[in-house]
């Protein structure tokens, strides 16, 4: 428009110059004409953008968001996106009671109901499971990385690897690996990383971690991401490019991204060779492992997923192929991969804002240790570098709320959806239509009054708790972990994890955000909510003195005081 206004001016002076030198009137009404009719273009121009405008942002008000012709609300989604696409839904969501319907261009796919209510989504993830899957339009866009498991299957081909991965995830051997591995990472390798740096990006640390924990579970193997130095491991880059990459492709018109892959350019380019890095490290590790279970007496030794889905038969009493070994091990590293570093890195941010509930897990983590027998004498006291025993980390109650606090208002899994696959009706009385799409905006739930009360925004770990003890809530509330059926099957691992490793950094450090660098905590728009530019921190060591004040009130005499 700027650009036009100049050139107009230009074109009337021209014209009324050019017809007083010449002395003539023809030129002159000639070029009047010219110029009401190029006025007239212009009024009718204005007046239908005027219109068009109006009508689109009246839309607002029924729709919940401007609805323009061909684009539809994609205005708005562009918009949100560059800014902040949770707190946008949020806000819409809650404007129109919980349930909207979006509007992408004619062209796209991305027609979708979105909702927050949690009848509706007791219906699509419980009541009416069936007929709402992932659907065809997922399966395809993450099939070249996730093949056919379990993540990315549908009715018999999940139901089958959740039965026999169900069984294993809730086996004591299971939970003996778990914390075996656990232990050794936070040990051998966090707490050392931790000692020798003083600012450090937490959010990374963590993310390594979690990289290397999830691994050892589901392969057997560690990559060993969370080595001394940090260094950059060629199976973590290639899978963290390939998510990256397959990410990409939802946002991206179906047809240009079949174009990019059949010439094999840019995002395509870099998704097939990560899968290449990705599968190389699998066939390496399927390879080995076959060797090693030759021997008989070695099956008995290992748990890992893989170990325990080579021991099984398929339907037909058929070996599972090792493609489809693969894709399982590779669902679940993505599943458990960066969810937990994720969620611990809100929580530590959280907490250092809310410093009463890092006072209160201080206190809580020093009463339970404070219970052991021969605490009193133990070396971990004198060092104080205690090691958290199973049965210690399951009595942290207060820690578990504040991380489900944390869940709720920062759920690493921020929206989810499903495909319908006929006609049907949500318990509100949105209708919906075959093929289309259903989001389900986890991070808008946590901050809706009508779930959570007034105080919806503020971080009150107190909410999860009765009588001191921690009480779960409907997963159709609280839907970080998903609900129903596909209810996550590392839940009870993620808070293990996650209690684990806070406590045993809490009790050891102070962790402070780096604020003189100026580091601004935001989320990233992506399937999991990292943060953007990491978490820098700096880790402020206890000293002895301060964690011996709050065992004080825990001491014999203490006790006798009725403290
Ligand atoms: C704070 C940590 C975690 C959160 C918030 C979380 C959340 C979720 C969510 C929302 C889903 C549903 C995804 C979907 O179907 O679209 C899911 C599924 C799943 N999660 Fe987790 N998860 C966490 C940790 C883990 C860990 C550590 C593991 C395993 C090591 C794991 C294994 C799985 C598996 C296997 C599924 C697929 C279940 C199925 O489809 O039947 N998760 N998780």
């Amino acid at each position: 428009m700027n650009h036009n206004f100049p050139s107009y001016n230009l074109t009337a002076t021209a014209v009324f110059s050019s017809s007083s030198y010449s002395g003539s009137d023809e030129p002159l009404i000639s070029g009047r004409l010219f110029f009401l009719k190029y006025v007239q273009i212009l009024e009718i121009f204005i007046a239908l953008f005027a219109f068009v405008t109006i009508h689109s942002l009246r839309q607002k008000k029924h729709q919940g968001v401007p609805v323009w012709p061909f684009l539809g609300m994609l205005p708005s989604l562009i918009f949100a996106v560059r800014s902040n696409l949770y707190e946008w839904l949020s806000e819409v969501l809650i404007r129109q009671g919980g349930t909207f319907r979006f509007k992408g261009p004619s062209f796209s796919s991305l027609n979708s109901v979105i909702t927050c209510d949690p009848r509706n989504v007791e219906h699509l993830l419980k009541t009416r499971f069936s007929i709402y899957p992932k659907g065809s339009y997922f399966r395809e866009t993450v099939r070249d990385l996730l093949g056919d498991g379990i993540f990315n299957a549908d009715h018999e081909t999940w139901q089958r690897q959740r039965k026999t991965a169900s069984v294993e995830f809730h086996s004591a051997k299971f939970r003996q690996l778990t914390s075996q591995c656990l232990h050794e990472l936070v040990h051998n390798r966090l707490l050392r990383v931790l000692k020798t740096s003083v600012t450090i990006d937490l959010q990374d640390i963590l993310l390594r971690l979690t990289f290397d924990n999830v691994c050892m579970v589901a392969f057997g193997v560690d990559p060993g991401c969370l080595g001394s130095n940090l260094p950059e491991i060629p199976f973590a880059k290639a899978f963290e490019d390939a998510t990256e990459a397959t990410f990409f492709r939802f946002v991206m018109p179906t047809f240009a991204r079949k174009l990019m892959r059949s010439l094999n350019l840019g995002s395509e380019k870099k998704l097939k060779e990560s899968i290449k890095g990705v599968d190389d490290f699998a066939d390496e590790v399927i390879r080995t492992r076959k060797k090693e279970l030759s021997l008989e007496t070695e099956i008995a030794k290992r748990s890992d997923l893989l170990t325990i889905f080579m021991g099984l038969r398929d339907d037909n009493g058929e070996k599972f192929s090792d493609k489809f070994l693969r894709d399982i091990c590779v669902n679940f590293i993505l599943a458990g991969r960066d969810t937990s570093s994720v969620a611990l890195s809100w929580f530590f941010w959280l907490i250092e804002k809310n410093p009463e509930v890092e006072e209160r897990i201080m206190v809580e983590i020093c009463k339970i240790l404070e219970q052991r027998d021969h605490f009193g004498d133990a070396e971990e006291k004198i060092e104080y570098e205690p090691v958290f025993r199973p049965e210690e980390i399951k009595k942290m109650d207060y820690l578990q709320a504040a991380l489900s606090e944390t869940l709720r208002l920062y759920p690493s899994v921020p929206i989810d959806h499903k495909e319908v696959l006929e006609n049907d009706v949500f318990p509100d009385g949105t209708k919906l239509n075959k093929g289309e799409k259903v989001v389900y905006a986890i991070y808008a739930m946590g901050r809706m009054e009508t779930i959570w009360g007034k105080d919806c925004l503020r971080f009150r770990p107190e909410r999860w708790l009765r009588d001191g003890r921690y009480m779960t809530k409907s997963a159709y509330k609280f839907t970080a972990f998903n609900g129903g059926p596909r209810l996550c099957l590392g839940k009870d691992f993620a808070y293990y994890q996650m209690k684990y490793v806070a406590a045993a950094i809490i009790y050891r450090y102070r962790v402070r955000v780096d604020v003189k660098s100026g580091h601004k905590v935001e989320p990233k728009m992506a399937l999991t909510m990292y943060m953007k530019h990491g978490l820098k921190v700096n880790m402020v060591k206890r000293s002895v003195s301060e964690i011996d004040r709050y065992y004080a009130p825990f001491q014999k005499g203490a006790y006798n005081n009725g403290v």
